[in-house]
């Protein structure tokens, strides 16, 4: 009889090539998934050695911060961001890995089309060169971002060498009220816990809140791990995630599939197993959740007040973050006026994002002075949006409705905040000029975001007539 172990350590426990007492593991990888900005250096380590890629079927490659938004026809005029797309084009050629590029009907952000294709799934190791591979930990896998270096080390062999993370539980008590969703429930837990409250561990989410959650908000929750300075986040899977991805091109089928879900249901954390640190939160008093500063726990309740330096532990810091921002500290957050509108990324740009908003902007019209922008996280999802007609409530309502990609989530394409813009975003970083230089960025759920392009100002969305959707809550 093994001791009881956490979900994580199964996991990794599952994946262990071989170990050392007091060094690092060597973890076999299930997936390794690719995009433009992080790879082109380590195919070029590959190169220079004469090494080929170990295991091209278990890697998989998309284009999605450089895309242009915009009319995929055109040339693509930023030379830089052309540059890495065809770099990314050419590696994988080279190298035999299936691409989608911006024409491809598959494509999206990297975080998205590992679910759609139903590639990720309970129980496995994901590695991508990016922060925000925590993601794939809503469906029980043990989802690492990864280096350069490491990139090319798991292209080369499809494994990677980690040390053991300490491991963390979060449980959610109780359920979200009407009008609160994963989005509000992440930046409060962030809030709570602040930027490096995670630092070393895994978080393993639990507690009825999480269990209530689609998948879609669980992925949202994963997907800010790394906010609260996690090395990954993951939920155990149940009905929810063997739902989600029965019938999926890549998921397992018929007898596959009954041998896979024997499998996924051991993928719980057992009775007894111990968490080296655990943090407890209450869900019934959850209220919508809006940053105010520069980085991801700088939030209030939306019926709060942007705190003063005096109100806060760190002055200093606060003052620095209240100035970058156009704040004197002490406004009520209801009071704050904003210039644009972002609904997408990988936080927030699936389609029970889109559908929340889009009930919210149904028949009014955004705020004179206010540019607001819908960028779907993928393809299928833009597809999907529009096969229910929520790209047509959008544009009668004064949003742009866009392509697919990472856009003014990180502005690496053209879609960037003017100096000074005040933007209510459903993304997951506020930092210092993260949507373009001198812009501030507000992080909400997609219900509070639309409901301030049509007010032109942040509202409460719980107070919203018609009454909000709880549909990316659920
Ligand atoms: C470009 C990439 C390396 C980066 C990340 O790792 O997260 C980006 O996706 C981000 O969100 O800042
Ligand atoms: S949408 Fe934003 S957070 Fe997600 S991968 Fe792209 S740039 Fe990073």
């Amino acid at each position: 009889m093994t001791a009881p172990r956490t979900l994580a350590e199964k996991v990794w426990d599952r994946h262990v090539v071989s170990t050392s007492p007091d060094g690092p593991d060597l973890l076999y990888i299930d997936l390794h998934l690719v995009h433009e900005v992080t790879s082109p250096q380590a195919f070029d380590g590959l190169r220079l050695e004469g090494r080929t890629v170990r295991r091209p079927d278990l890697t998989l490659a998309t284009m999605d911060h450089n895309v242009p938004t915009t009319d995929r026809s055109l040339p693509v005029v930023d030379q830089l961001s052309k540059q890495q797309m065809d770099t990314l084009e050419a590696n994988c050629a080279e190298f035999g890995i299936r691409v989608f590029n911006m024409r491809s009907p598959q494509q999206g952000i990297v975080h998205m089309i590992g679910p759609e294709l139903g590639v990720t799934q309970p129980g496995t190791t994901i590695v991508c060169g990016d922060s925000h591979t925590a993601t794939h930990g809503a469906f029980g896998a043990l989802a690492f971002g990864i280096g350069t270096s490491e990139i090319e080390h798991v292209l080369a062999t499809q494994t990677l060498v980690q040390s053991r993370p300490k491991t963390m539980a979060i449980e959610v008590a109780g359920d979200l009220p009407p009008g609160t969703t994963a989005k509000d429930l992440i930046l409060a837990i962030i809030g709570q816990i602040g930027v490096d409250g995670g630092i070393g561990h895994v978080i393993e989410y639990r507690g009825e809140a999480i269990r209530n959650l689609s998948m879609e908000g669980r992925m949202t929750i994963c997907n800010m791990s790394i906010e609260a300075g996690a090395r990954a986040g993951l939920i155990a899977p149940d009905e929810t995630t063997f739902g989600y991805l029965k019938g999926r091109p890549h998921a397992p089928q018929d007898a596959d599939w009954d041998a896979a879900l024997e499998s996924w249901r051991e993928l719980v954390t057992d009775e007894g197993a111990t968490f080296d640190t655990v943090v407890k939160f209450d869900a019934t008093k959850l209220v919508p959740t809006v940053t105010w500063g520069t980085t991801p726990d700088m939030s209030v309740p939306v019926n709060g007040n942007v705190p003063t330096p005096e109100e806060t532990d760190d002055a200093d810091q606060t003052r620095r973050a209240l100035d970058y921002m156009g704040l004197e500290g002490g406004e009520a957050v209801t009071d704050l006026t904003l210039d644009r509108i972002f609904i997408g990324s990988c936080t927030n740009g699936r389609i029970t994002d889109l559908r929340a908003a889009a009930s919210i902007v149904d028949g009014q019209h955004v705020a004179d002075g206010v540019r607001a922008m819908v960028v779907p996280g993928s393809y299928p999802v833009k597809l999907q949006a529009e096969s229910e007609g929520l790209h047509q409530v959008f544009i009668d309502a004064g949003f742009e409705w866009r392509e697919p990609g990472c856009s003014m989530c990180l502005g690496m394409n053209p879609d960037i905040l003017e100096p000074g813009e005040r933007c209510a975003s459903t993304s997951n970083r506020n930092f210092e000029g993260r949507q373009g230089k001198g812009g501030r960025t507000h992080l909400v759920s997609p219900e509070m975001a639309a409901a301030a392009a049509i007010a032109g100002h942040f509202v409460d969305v719980r107070d919203w007539t018609p009454a909000p959707t709880q549909e990316s809550a659920k």
